[in-house]
This record gives C-alpha cells, structure tokens and sequence, in this order.
C-alpha cells in the first residue's frame, strides 16, 4: 500500500552568496519562505515542520501564495530534497511530473522521446511500445515524431510531454503546475486523459494555482503560508479559507 508520512519535516536553503544586508535581518515578506539571519549564512527556511499524513487513494492539493513552499515539499516528497530535520518517509514509487520538459532529449525524434521519458517515470521499454500508437494519436504530431525533437515548436513538445505523462501508471503521482503552454482546445482534450491518469494514481499531491484544476483533480487540500502548514482538510474547506467564501459557493459543487 502507498503512504507518504513526515513528522515535523524543515527544509533549509544556506544562501551562501548573499550579499545584501537587508537579507541579514529577519525578513517576512508577503509571499517566499521564512529567511533566518542568526547564522552566519542567511538561511531560507522553504518547509518548516511539516507534518503530513496521506494514504493510498489521497487526492490531495497544493495551495497557497508563490514561495509558500509547494514545489520544495513536492521535491522533498519525491525524495528529491533530503529533510534538513525532521522525517520523511514515502513508500511506493514516485512519478514525479515537475517540468514537462525535463528527461528529453532535443536530438532524438519524438518516438524515441516517448520511450525514454517513459522509462524515467517508471514504465518498463514494453508498457511504452504498447502505448506509443495511443500516444502519437493523442498528441497529433503525426510525422513530426519522426523527427528530432528541436524541430518541434514549445507547444508541439508539451503535447508530446502531455501525451507521455498521461499514459503512465503511477503509485504516487506528484504535480507540479506548469502544464499551461497549450493551446485551450488541446488542453480541453487533455483533460479527460489528467482525469484517468490520477484515477489510475494510488496517490496524488498536485500543486496548483487553479481552482478549477484542483476541483477536476482533488478531493483534500492543504495550504502553505512561509513553508508551514496553515491548514488541511477538504478542498472545499481548504479554498474557502485560503480565497474566501466565493471560491466556492454552496450552490456550485453540492456538499463536499
Ligand atoms: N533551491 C533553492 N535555493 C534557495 N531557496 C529556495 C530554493 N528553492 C526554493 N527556495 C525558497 O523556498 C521558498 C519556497 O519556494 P517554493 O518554490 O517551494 O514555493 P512555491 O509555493 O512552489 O511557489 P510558487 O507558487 O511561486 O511556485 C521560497 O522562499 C524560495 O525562495
């Protein structure tokens, strides 16, 4: 069974080239983490105590203000981050999706593409040769995948992205906003297929500024202020507290 657990999990960032003295005050700006100046480094504080506690089946998201800690607790969940204090423990395999573009390659053709970024996220060589015909078909590049993948335009390879990540097989599926470089109709059409993807999830934890997104995706939520946990529970109740009552009228969605 998938679960990822952490007790009172700090991530720090060491600044070593700070220069600025301001930056040795102690600094609490509206949005970004929490910057110490007791050391003699200036250290940002991403996560601090982070507590967490997700099962199989968990269809969590991310919410909360820019550098309020998402991506840096998404990478310490993938095992990207190690905790500075504090614990981490995940147990199931992680697809992490952070950037659509990272693990391919520009000089091999898009074929070959969908195989290797494939194989990154987890799936043997023989689950993407019976996948690659779905996934060419999705993407529309028709023969463009024969072609390597610096001829492609921005928007051609995150079809191919979208094509390869929406067809794997994921125990803990990890988002990472980002996935808006496409045109509106192809993202409608990817949409079905995200939807699937994290059904066939055993977990997922999803960053994301978008209210629709996350009601499509999510059924918990946790907010992120200055790296700790502000709140969790439903994302009704969790939207509610971080937007105000309007982002989600009762009459919308039913009860949550
Ligand atoms: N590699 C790093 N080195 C130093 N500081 C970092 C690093 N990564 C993140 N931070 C800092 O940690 C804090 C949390 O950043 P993080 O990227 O996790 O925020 P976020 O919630 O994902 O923001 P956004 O919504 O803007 O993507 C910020 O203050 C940021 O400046």
């Amino acid at each position: 069974m998938v679960s990822i657990t952490t007790r009172d999990a700090s991530v720090d960032f060491p600044i070593f080239d700070a220069k600025s003295r301001s930056l040795k005050k102690t600094v609490l700006g509206l949005v970004g983490g929490n910057i110490a100046s007791d050391a003699k480094v200036p250290v940002i504080q991403a996560l601090h105590d982070v507590t967490v506690d997700l099962q199989h089946g968990a269809r969590v998201g991310l919410v909360g203000h820019n550098g309020a800690g998402k991506s840096t607790l998404l990478r310490l969940l993938a095992g990207i981050y190690e905790p500075t204090r504090g614990s981490a423990l995940v147990e199931g395999k992680v697809a992490p999706v952070f950037d659509l573009g990272v693990g391919m390659d520009p000089e091999i053709s898009g074929y070959e593409n969908i195989l290797i970024r494939g194989l990154f996220l987890g799936m043997t060589r023989k689950q993407m040769e019976a996948r690659v015909d779905d996934i060419a078909e999705f993407t529309e590049l028709g023969d463009f995948l024969s072609m390597p993948l610096r001829t492609y335009s921005t928007g051609m390879r995150v079809r191919l992205a979208l094509g390869v990540v929406t067809s794997i097989d994921p125990e803990i599926l990890l988002l990472d906003e980002g996935i808006g470089a496409v045109d509106a109709a192809f993202l409608e059409k990817a949409r079905g297929r995200l939807s699937d993807l994290v059904e066939r999830a055993g977990l997922l934890v999803f960053a994301s500024h978008s209210d629709e997104f996350l009601r499509q995706l999510c059924t918990s939520a946790i907010w992120m202020e200055h790296g700790q946990i502000r709140q969790q529970g439903s994302l009704k109740e969790v939207l509610r507290a971080y937007k105000g009552p309007d982002a989600w009228p009762d009459e919308a969605h039913g009860a949550a």
